[in-house]
């Protein structure tokens, strides 16, 4: 049985997926998601494939091939050997898949090498080890959910109302491990994962120290519901060339009395470790490579259709249009010159490598801005035109055909060519796929006023209190 085939069985698991109201019966099948889980299959099967096998996998002590996304880097060389496995996965989806592209996998690889720097909290050190190992031996698919969902946010988890377990919060404790009662959101691909790892995106006050928990659960866990948004795939390949086969689907998170191992269990009412873990600077810088390197693949997605929508109208010729363009380059230079100057400077921290953290924290920060902005110059380039579609591609070779030959036409190009492309702009930019896609690049890190703030108060700032200092007492710079 090849990788894919092997992924689609494990999500016949029994899970509790929730869409329209109605439990999932076939997930593997489901109009919703069967687009989404051939693509996740195919790129299992890419693992796999003599020309790329080597790029994007490695074996791990135990001798099992798994994604390069686990590697430890214990080099320098390590660093670019996961840049370009990251570069190859990201880009073979257009960087719109987050979470199959590995975030969490780089995320849960370093807690895992930082786990010896959290001996205080019992138990830590082992249980991550083995969870890790776990999940890369088997390739296993993660993703996370930190937040509590959006009721109130100027109150703390204690405050909505009578009953404290809103936000997912212990409940009680048996002999085999916790029980939680709660919801988390939003936790983008949960469907289609293996694992969901839970935590807490937020620095918890003393009152708040039950809903300080950092678990692992299986997606098939029993009393937890994965309750979807609307789905966002469409099953017309042709005039939603990105919904048909990437709606990767978020979910909030429901823990009706869920019982969690304890083997599970990495940390337990303790809101100081739990955010000196969420805060650990090898982590982020581990993780955010992986992001950044998605984002690029994105960045070019959007640069290349922005190019080709303005020679199929003729405006590039126009200097605000070619203005309009560069930015789209820029942007892309940008963050790639951003990754560069990270992986070059990386660090050792102990044994293994990590790039340099403050580019990686500037890419992820100008991304929230760039996304938004490269999507609105599609808008500017195309104006009208993303609504000068048939409703359906098929209908060129219908009775109105002979109509859409002639008015639909593109400068450079005949009608089929210019709608395809701009069927495909409308659905990175105006489908509900697109709309969301938008939100996730704003959001997925956190709201960017907090992430600027962070970004200000993490920087070192020692070298412009230095440099203001040579300034008043040197009698050499006027
Ligand atoms: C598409 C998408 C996918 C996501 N996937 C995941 C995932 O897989 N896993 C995961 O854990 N999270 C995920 N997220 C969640 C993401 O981390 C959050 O959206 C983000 O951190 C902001 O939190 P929030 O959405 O709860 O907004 P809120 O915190 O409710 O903020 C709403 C507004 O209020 C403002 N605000 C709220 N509180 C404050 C404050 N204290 N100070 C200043 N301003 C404040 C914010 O700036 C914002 O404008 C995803 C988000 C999106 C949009």
């Amino acid at each position: 049985m090849n990788s894919g085939e092997k992924y689609k069985k494990r999500l016949q698991d029994g899970r509790n997926v929730w869409l329209n109201g109605k439990k999932v019966q076939n997930l593997v099948e489901h109009p919703s998601f069967k687009g989404t889980i051939s693509t996740i299959s195919s790129l299992l099967d890419l693992q796999k494939h003599p020309d790329v096998q080597e790029e994007l996998t490695f074996e791990t002590p135990n001798g099992n091939r798994t994604n390069m996304a686990f590697l430890f880097p214990q080099q320098k060389e390590d660093i670019f050997r996961r840049s370009r496995a990251f570069r190859l996965w990201s880009g073979a989806t257009f960087g719109v898949m987050s979470r199959v592209a590995s975030f969490y996998r780089s995320q849960l690889l370093g807690w895992y090498l930082t786990r010896d720097h959290h001996k205080e909290i019992p138990g830590y050190s082992e249980k991550m080890k083995n969870y890790f190992e776990w999940v890369m031996d088997n390739d296993l698919l993660i993703t996370a959910a930190g937040h509590d969902p959006q009721i109130d946010r100027s109150k703390n988890a204690t405050e909505h109302g009578d009953d404290i377990y809103t936000a997912a919060r212990i409940v009680g404790e048996t002999e085999e491990g916790m029980i939680i009662r709660g919801a988390k959101m939003i936790s983008t691909g949960a469907p289609y994962m293996d694992e969901i790892m839970i935590s807490s995106h937020k620095k918890r006050t003393e009152q708040e120290k039950g809903y300080g928990a950092m678990f692992a659960i299986s997606a098939n866990t029993p009393n937890v519901h994965l309750i979807c948004r609307e789905s966002f795939a469409s099953n017309l390949k042709e005039d939603y060339p990105l919904s048909y086969r990437f709606d990767e689907m978020d979910a909030v998170i429901v823990f009706d009395d869920a019982l969690i191992p304890w083997e599970r269990v990495f940390i337990k009412d303790d809101a100081e470790a739990m955010w000196k873990i969420r805060n650990d600077p090898f982590t982020t810088a581990i993780s955010l490579h992986e992001t950044i390197v998605r984002l690029i693949s994105k960045l070019e997605f959007v640069a290349a259709i922005g190019n080709d929508l303005a020679e199929s109208i003729g405006v590039h010729q126009y200097q605000h249009v070619q203005a309009k363009l560069a930015e789209l380059f820029m942007q892309v230079e940008t963050i790639q010159a951003l990754l560069l100057s990270a992986e070059h400077q990386s660090k050792e921290y102990g044994g293994v490598w990590a790039p340099d953290v403050n580019p990686m924290v500037t890419a992820k920060n100008l991304g929230m801005k760039y996304y938004p902005r490269a999507i609105g110059i599609l808008q500017q380039i195309s104006a009208a035109g993303m609504l000068q579609t048939p409703s359906r591609l098929e209908e060129l070779k219908g009775e109105i055909g002979p109509f859409l030959q002639k008015y639909y036409r593109g400068a450079d190009r005949d009608a089929q060519e210019r709608i395809q492309l701009l069927k495909l702009s409308w659905d990175l930019v105006g489908s509900p796929l697109g709309s969301r896609h938008e939100l996730y690049e704003r959001f997925y890190a956190g709201d960017s006023v907090r992430a600027f703030a962070a970004q200000y108060l993490e920087y070192d700032k020692r070298h412009l209190y230095d440099k203001v200092q040579s300034r008043l007492t040197s009698t050499l710079l006027v």
